[in-house]
């Protein structure tokens, strides 16, 4: 068993690390939100990626409601994000 939690304790480093250059990202995406005075959320952008995420979650025999709802709460963070992002630009 110690081996299979050295395994995930890899796989949860790899998560964090793996989800901090996404906000990287996407608080870029916020400031040039901000600046060119476009709204925080993209509805059409989730859209797109949470049907992409699903076929990718059910091809790799994960659970697709699992992963939308993964997906759901990191872009509720990021729309957070932008939210103050923006009002510290105005
Ligand atoms: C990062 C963006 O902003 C928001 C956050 C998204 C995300 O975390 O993937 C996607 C769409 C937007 O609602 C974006 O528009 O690309």
């Amino acid at each position: 068993m110690a081996r299979l939690r050295d395994s995930i304790d890899n796989i949860d480093a790899a998560v964090v690390h793996m989800l901090a250059e996404r906000f990287k990202c996407t608080q870029q995406v916020g400031h040039l939100k901000a600046r060119h005075q476009l709204p925080p959320a993209d509805p059409t952008r989730e859209a797109n990626q949470i049907a992409r995420l699903r076929q990718l979650a059910e091809n790799a025999k994960l659970d697709p409601a699992f992963a939308e709802k993964l997906l759901n709460f990191i872009i509720a963070e990021v729309i957070r994000h932008h939210e103050t992002i923006a009002a510290g630009e105005e």
